[in-house]
């Protein structure tokens, strides 16, 4: 890892209490989220450390949050995504946890045959409503751990629970008992902790859940939910919208070790992959993602951005095989019907497509220049040059040497006939009022019929 020394994950200091502030009417910080205008961004500049934990990883929720918003996938389909997220995540088990329904039987049964795969990762772990008919549900399947959904914004407490502050961390820290009594590892999952009250209610929820921890020996995780994707990862931010200050206040002040914070992102303002990595650095060992960031409205992190965060971080992708990713791809697309975005980074069809002439000269003359990194190395996907009026050339050189496979002396040049006749084709095309780019079926064909005319054997 780089930059970052040894360090435990909490620093000596004063005891300091949080009391619970319980308020008669619910603060809803209308000072930065008004909603008859766009939510605001307040700073006070506080700084706080980076303090990446020496441990990182990923967890999934491609099950439960990505599945909660789109039509159910098939127990065929769970149990190949699960394979590959198994093969994705390495020997080293990157992506570390996959979390499941249990609601119904189809759900169950997707659990049982994925733990028939006896993987040690990703481990399967459950999303339950919290009652005591669930938890032996848990029990009974096998399972070690939960989800529990503890929301902690005035805006559910007050108005979905209709509870005060008090009643609801009563209410909270009876269901997480009951969890524990169960045997049941508890993850709680903090909704919506980018609008709640951070000091009054947030920390002093947490030092119990702590203390609870204490005195039974049993891990309670906390998984802090940016539920409507309003949190920020620009240092000097004021709470409740501070990625920074949220990790850093579960670590420092409600205690929380690094490894039992977790982050959970949305994209509302295309901010899930940037508030995840921040969660990371700043003393988060894990963040919560969804294949291809299928999730609630705009979705979660895509989890295939943060094998890419990882790896940038670390300098390595410690064994994860990113080439999984294509492959997830192109189940998603043939096998699921699901269509890819595509500009989508890594994933989608043109993520790694030029179209501009003078892009393709570069990558004519050296593909580094306008590709990312060796895309066909690590995703299996070869840079592409798609043929449009503005492609040029060279655009046409290199889209003919990739298609058909031309490497080294037979590869074709743009003072080739064959490409200057393709070239006169295009500009054709365009100047009798085409608007579309030229698929790849269409230009082969124009281009076999070409290579006949010049007499070049393709
Ligand atoms: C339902 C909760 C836990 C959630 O997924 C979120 O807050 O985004």
């Amino acid at each position: 890892m780089f930059g970052f020394s040894e360090k435990t994950n909490l620093i000596e200091r004063k005891e300091t209490e949080y009391p619970l502030q319980d308020v008669k009417e619910p603060n809803l910080f209308r000072n930065l989220f008004p909603y008859d205008e766009p939510p605001k961004i307040a700073f006070n500049h506080r700084l706080v450390p980076i303090n990446m934990p020496d441990e990182i990883w990923i967890t999934d929720t491609t099950f439960r949050d990505g599945q909660q918003s789109r039509e159910p996938y098939e127990i065929k389909h769970i149990l190949k995504i699960f394979d590959y997220l198994n093969k994705l995540s390495g020997p080293k088990g990157i992506v570390k946890q996959s979390e499941f329904f249990l609601y119904s039987k189809k759900d169950q049964d997707a659990v049982y045959k994925c733990l028939e795969k006896g993987y040690e990762f990703p481990e399967v772990t459950s999303w339950i409503r919290a009652s005591t008919k669930d938890f032996s549900l848990v029990k009974g399947v096998g399972l070690k751990e939960t989800g529990v959904l503890v929301s902690c914004s005035d805006y559910h407490i007050f108005y979905k629970l209709k509870m005060t502050r008090k009643q609801a961390l009563e209410h909270y820290l009876s269901i997480i008992k009951e969890c524990i009594d169960a045997g049941i590892k508890p993850r709680c999952h903090l909704e919506d902790i980018t609008r709640a009250d951070f000091y009054g209610f947030v920390v002093p929820f947490v030092r119990e859940l702590m203390k609870l921890m204490e005195e039974t020996g049993f891990p309670i995780k906390i998984r802090a939910c940016d539920t409507m994707g309003y949190g920020i990862s620009i240092p000097g931010t004021a709470l409740p919208r501070s990625v920074p200050g949220i990790i850093y206040g579960l670590n420092h002040h409600a205690r929380v070790p690094s490894e039992l914070i977790e982050w959970h992102g949305h994209n509302d303002f295309y901010r899930a992959v940037q508030n995840s990595s921040t969660a990371w650095l700043y003393g988060s060992s894990s963040v919560n993602c969804s294949l291809f960031g299928i999730g609630e409205r705009t979705g979660n992190t895509p989890l295939e951005a943060m094998v890419f965060e990882y790896a940038q971080f670390r300098g390595t992708l410690d064994g994860m095989d990113p080439t999984v990713i294509t492959e997830i791809a192109d189940y998603y697309e043939k096998e699921i019907g699901y269509t890819i975005p595509p500009r989508t980074p890594f994933v989608g069809k043109e993520f790694n497509v030029t179209r501009a002439g003078i892009h393709a000269d570069g990558i004519l003359k050296n593909e580094e220049i306008y590709n990312i990194f060796d895309t066909n190395l690590l995703l299996n996907r070869p840079v592409k040059v798609s043929i449009t009026n503005t492609s040029g050339i060279s655009g046409i050189a290199h889209w003919i040497n990739d298609y058909f496979g031309l490497k080294e002396d037979q590869a074709v040049d743009k003072k080739h006939p064959l490409v200057i006749k393709v070239k006169e084709w295009v500009d054709q095309e365009y100047e009798g009022g085409r608007v579309t780019a030229i698929g790849d079926k269409e230009l082969e064909k124009i281009v076999v019929e070409y290579s006949r005319k010049v007499g070049f054997n393709l």
